[in-house]
């Protein structure tokens, strides 16, 4: 993983002190991209222990259209909770976004179903996108994210706004938008949960994986995970696992959590960090 630990030095060294709505503070880059050819292994940090069993569930939960954080709670995953109703609502976050975008008509639109359909029918489209950015749902500035929540509002914007897909030589691609991204806490997640998704819309398409290439807006560290970002630039990163996905399932809906077997993962001890709400 050395594009991550290259991103973080980047930052370190180029980023600008800038302010952030959570108070926090940061240091920040606008614009910056990283790729990761899929054959070379499964793209999950090795300078820290990651855990993968968050991001599995948060994916399923995501193709599940699921929004509210029962699913995950369930699964002891705990990482939306900061952001929930007390009935443990987000608003129409990605699952909505993704499986019912509704429209002005009263319907609305499986962009995920359509995406599978496009790529077997139709892969040299340019058209291959989702978007989960929809100005007509997002939060109201001044309200906390349980209000928003509450009122029909997603309780945060998404992070991951867009995604477009691309085959080329029976292989396919994926590269996502992020508009903000936390480097040290989300992008690692972030970078697993794409790379697995490319490996699965690959596998339900009868492709075989490309290139998972992740572009960034504003890129920054909180000024409070400074120390922790130095410490995972000063250890050796490890080779990558491999992601074992169950071959049988051929609908993208139909995965489960016993499909994935991450095998071969060295990493570095876990390291701590507050995760700025
Ligand atoms: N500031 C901030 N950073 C984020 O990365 C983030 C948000 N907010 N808001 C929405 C989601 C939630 N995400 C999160 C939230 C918490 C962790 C976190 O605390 N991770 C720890 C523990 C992991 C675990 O419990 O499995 C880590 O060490 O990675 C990671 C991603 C990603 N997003
Ligand atoms: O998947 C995610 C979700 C969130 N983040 C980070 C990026 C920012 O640090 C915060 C969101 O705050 P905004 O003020 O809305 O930008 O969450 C991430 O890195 N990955």
């Amino acid at each position: 993983m050395k594009q991550y630990l290259e991103l973080m030095a980047h930052v370190l060294e180029n980023g600008t002190v800038k302010e952030d709505r959570t108070g926090t503070g940061t240091r920040s880059v606008f614009g910056y991209q990283m790729r990761f050819d899929l054959a070379d292994g499964f793209p999950l940090v090795t300078t820290k222990k990651c855990h993968l069993r968050s991001i599995i569930h948060e994916l399923l939960w995501f193709l599940k259209g699921d929004t509210n954080i029962g699913y995950l709670k369930e699964n002891g995953v705990s990482i939306w909770d900061g952001w929930a109703t007390e009935t443990g609502d987000l608003g129409p976050v990605y699952g909505a976004q993704w499986r019912s975008w509704q429209t002005p008509t009263g319907g609305s639109v499986d962009q995920i179903a359509e995406l599978i359909e496009q790529i077997k029918q139709n892969p040299d489209s340019r058209r291959l996108l989702v978007s989960a950015w929809n100005p007509a749902v997002l939060p109201k500035a001044g309200l906390s994210p349980q209000e928003n929540a509450e009122q029909g509002l997603q309780a945060l914007p998404p992070c991951h706004t867009m995604f477009q897909f691309y085959v080329a030589d029976g292989k396919l691609s994926c590269q996502l938008y992020q508009r903000s991204a936390d480097i040290f806490l989300g992008v690692p997640f972030n970078i697993a949960s794409y790379a697995l998704f490319t490996l699965m819309v690959a596998q339900v398409c009868g492709l075989e994986p490309g290139e998972f290439i992740h572009t960034f807006g504003d890129a920054h560290l909180y000024s409070n995970h400074l120390e922790q970002a130095q410490l995972q630039l000063s250890r050796e990163p490890l080779p990558l696992p491999q992601m074992k996905i169950n071959p049988e399932v051929k609908d993208i809906f139909s995965f489960q959590f016993e499909d994935f077997e991450l095998v071969n993962y060295q990493a570095h001890p876990h390291i701590k960090a507050p995760v700025a709400i």
